[in-house]
């Protein structure tokens, strides 16, 4: 099988910042000018202490001159300091939501753009929670946390040069005191984080994919009676991520024994500055810097610590969404023109969609220019398989593919979905009108040509048919609309080959009708390959070409 790569559930947490930068570089001057800001502030901030020494020192000399200009400094400083937080965060904001956008679209474009194969290996819902779920903790994050983690950082830095400038040996037993058992207990935190918070992440994807499949098998649960079981398996997923949420809980809680580190080394800072002081190494007003400051560094600590917790959560999100950014990367396009007309000819074709289970084996077919024919064989001998990679959906695992002489590999994928229509069996239209659909046939045509497409393929009365015309919501239409809408959409971009999957749903004779005439008239001066269920096509057409259990069956050969 061509190597897929898969995503992992919890994906390697490593060099996140550098593999998240290509995505944060477009915004680089604004994310810098949110960081400048955000180190004005702090350094206003703790600016706060040393101008309230400053107070104390005058009022305790009596000199009113001082005291005043340093309360008007103060107040000049708590204005300046609100204005510069206010500007740090919004600047920060705006920079990390454009990051956040880019996310999103790239996001989209990959799940858009992706091999099939990679999205066939991923459950929908899962791949939908890294794409959205994933992005919105982001974004929160981004929005209300990181402000502040940037913010009580640059405080603490500024804090302890600042403490040092004012007594170092104060200083360093504080630090001393106070930052070994800290760091420890932080370490404690992200030992266990990394795996906890990335369990959840995983266990959640798992619901949200359970969660979609709900949705998509709906009628069959309910036509077999399956919705008890069903819910089991549920409970059963909505049970693991409680349970790894509750890991994540009681990992978050190792980081609250912080506050005991945060009383000892108030207590050890208020005896020592006490004992200076006394001993008159230290000045009162300098004690009162330390008190007030001290408060700055282990409140900080304290909060960085909080912020510890919503960090691991947002680093096995933005993990898990770089994995999808980068396993889900598309096939290279090839570059090479088709010809208008040609020969389509599969080489030695071999194909599996799992390990291990080859679906195609040696398939070698020819389908000359203009020419009809049949694809006929029992159910799973691999019919669906082989129009897909005749149409170019999938490359094949081995052989190849050619239309005129050129490998499909090796053509732009453009060219390929001009020459070669593929309509499947069940035709799905997005949600909007008959036009919406319509629009998505290459060259995004007008209604004109809509309307005139109707008309080559001799089914204006169906388009009249239609209850809103071109505006009718697609949603309302039977299997059978729906394919000779495919159909139109084929006529549309005018290709070499038409490759169709018959319907085999019941389609009403009316339909049926305006499907075999839309089908003969489209067939002139085109291939095209039915995979035909019903006895009625199978004997309009002149070749058969047969498949049993994945290779091509000679019966059938006329
Ligand atoms: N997306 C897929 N992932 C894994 N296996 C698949 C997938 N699609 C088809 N298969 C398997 O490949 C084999 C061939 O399936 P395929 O749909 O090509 O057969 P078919 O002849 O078109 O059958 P039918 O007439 O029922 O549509 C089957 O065993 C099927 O289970």
């Amino acid at each position: 099988m061509a190597e897929v790569l898969l995503l992992s559930d919890e994906p390697s947490h490593e060099r996140l910042l550098r593999r998240a930068w290509p995505y944060m570089r477009p915004h680089s001057g604004r994310l810098l000018a949110a960081l400048l800001l955000s180190l004005a502030e702090s350094a206003a901030l703790v600016a706060l202490a040393p101008l309230i020494g400053l107070a104390v020192e005058a009022l305790v000399a009596g000199d009113r001159d001082r005291l005043l200009t340093a309360v008007a400094l103060l107040a000049a400083l708590v204005v300046a300091q609100a204005l510069l937080a206010r500007f740090a965060a919004s600047t920060l904001a705006v920079a990390g939501e454009n990051v956040v956008r880019g996310l999103r679209e790239r996001a989209a474009e990959r799940l858009a753009e992706a091999p099939l194969r990679f999205l066939e290996a991923h459950r929908g819902g899962s791949l939908l929670q890294r794409a959205t779920g994933e992005i919105a903790e982001l974004a929160m994050f981004v929005r209300e946390a990181l402000p502040n983690l940037l913010g009580v950082t640059a405080t603490l830095a500024f804090t302890i040069v600042m403490l040092l400038g004012y007594s170092w040996p104060l200083t360093l037993v504080v630090v001393a005191v106070f930052l070994p058992p800290a760091l420890l207990i932080t370490r404690w935190f992200a030992r266990g984080a990394g795996p906890a918070f990335g369990a959840h992440a995983g266990a959640e994807a798992t619901m949200a994919g359970t969660f979609a499949e709900t949705l998509d098998v709906r009628e069959e649960l309910r036509a077999v009676g399956g919705l008890p079981a069903w819910m089991e398996r549920f409970d059963r997923d909505n049970l693991a991520t409680l349970t790894t949420q509750r890991r994540t809980v009681l990992v978050e809680n190792r980081i609250g024994a912080i506050t005991l580190v945060e009383g000892a080394a108030m207590a050890v800072l208020l005896v020592f500055g006490a004992w200076l002081a006394a001993e008159g190494r230290l000045s009162v007003a300098t004690v009162v810097v330390f008190v007030l400051a001290g408060r700055n560094l282990f409140e900080g600590f304290g909060d960085l610590s909080q912020l510890a917790g919503e960090i691991q959560t947002v680093r096995a999100g933005l993990a898990r969404l770089l994995d999808l950014l980068s396993a889900g990367a598309p096939e290279p396009d090839g570059v090479l023109p088709l010809p208008a007309r040609g020969e389509l000819l599969a080489q030695d074709v071999t194909f599996r969609y799992e390990r291990d289970t080859e679906v195609l084996r040696g398939v070698s077919v020819r389908f000359s220019e203009e020419a009809h024919a049949g694809l006929v064989g029992e159910t799973g001998s691999g019919k669906t398989t082989l129009s897909k990679i005749l149409g170019g959906l999938y490359p094949p695992d081995s052989g190849r593919v050619t239309f005129g002489g050129v490998d499909l590999r090796e053509a732009s994928r453009e060219e390929v979905r001009r020459r070669i229509a593929l309509i499947p069996q069940e035709v799905h239209m997005v949600s909007g009108s008959v036009a919406d659909n319509l629009a998505l046939a290459p060259g995004e045509p007008g209604r004109d040509e809509m309307e005139a497409a109707f008309e080559a393929l001799g089914i204006t009365a169906f388009a009249a048919a239609l209850p809103q015309g071109l505006d009718t919501p697609a949603d309302d239409l039977s299997a059978g609309e729906r394919q000779i809408l495919g159909l139109v959409r084929a006529v549309l971009a005018d290709p070499a080959v038409l490759i169709l999957d018959e319907a085999t749903a019941d389609i009403d004779p009316v339909t049926a009708r305006d499907l075999e005439t839309a089908l003969a008239r489209l067939r002139e001066g085109r291939t095209l390959i039915v995979i035909a269920h019903r006895p009625a096509t199978i004997e309009l057409l002149p070749r058969l070409v047969g498949l049993r259990a994945g290779v091509l069956d000679t019966r059938h050969e006329n």
